[in-house]
């Protein structure tokens, strides 16, 4: 089970959201959590263009737990402290499509390319987690 599990009801609830929000506030900015984000975001931003109002500088995915756990997980390894460890992540919110990039961590690290690939996997893979621990509660 993934984040892709959760389309079939949650794709109606955030079109039927959008479509309120298109017609109520089309200049908000919209920031969308609800899974799973990388479809969820363009069901919103289709909604918006059938309205005619649609602008991609005011729809966002929310992705911050990646840049979170990337931070968290980069400071165990590295030994550095967490508050000051920077590090963007870019793309998605699913699997591959979250892309951390490592080599803008601050302060600068260095990294095998043995640690590169377990890392990411790890960050990519660290939500999947979550959802499925949900799920089984
Ligand atoms: N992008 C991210 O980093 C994260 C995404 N999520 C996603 O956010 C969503 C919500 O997660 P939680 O807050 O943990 O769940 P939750 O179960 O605590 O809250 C869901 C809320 O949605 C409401 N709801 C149910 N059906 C609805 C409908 N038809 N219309 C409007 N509201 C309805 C429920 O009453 C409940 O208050 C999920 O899709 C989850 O996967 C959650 C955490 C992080
Ligand atoms: O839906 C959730 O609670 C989990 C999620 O997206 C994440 O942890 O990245």
């Amino acid at each position: 089970m993934t984040r892709d599990d959760l389309f079939n009801v949650n794709a109606g609830i955030v079109r039927d959201l959008a479509e309120a929000a298109a017609k109520a506030c089309p200049k908000a900015f919209v920031a969308i959590i609800t899974n799973p984000v990388n479809s969820t975001v363009p069901i919103a931003a289709e909604v918006y263009k059938n309205n005619g109002v649609y602008d991609p500088k005011r729809i966002f995915g929310v992705t911050t737990l990646d840049v979170v756990r990337s931070q968290a997980f980069i400071a165990e390894l590295k030994k550095l402290d967490v508050s000051k460890t920077v590090i963007p992540v870019i793309g998605g919110h699913s699997g591959v499509t979250i892309i951390p990039l490592l080599s803008q961590c601050q302060p600068s690290a260095q990294f095998s390319d043995s640690e590169i690939e377990k890392l990411t996997a790890r960050i990519q893979d660290a939500g999947t987690e979550v959802v499925l621990a949900s799920l089984m509660l």
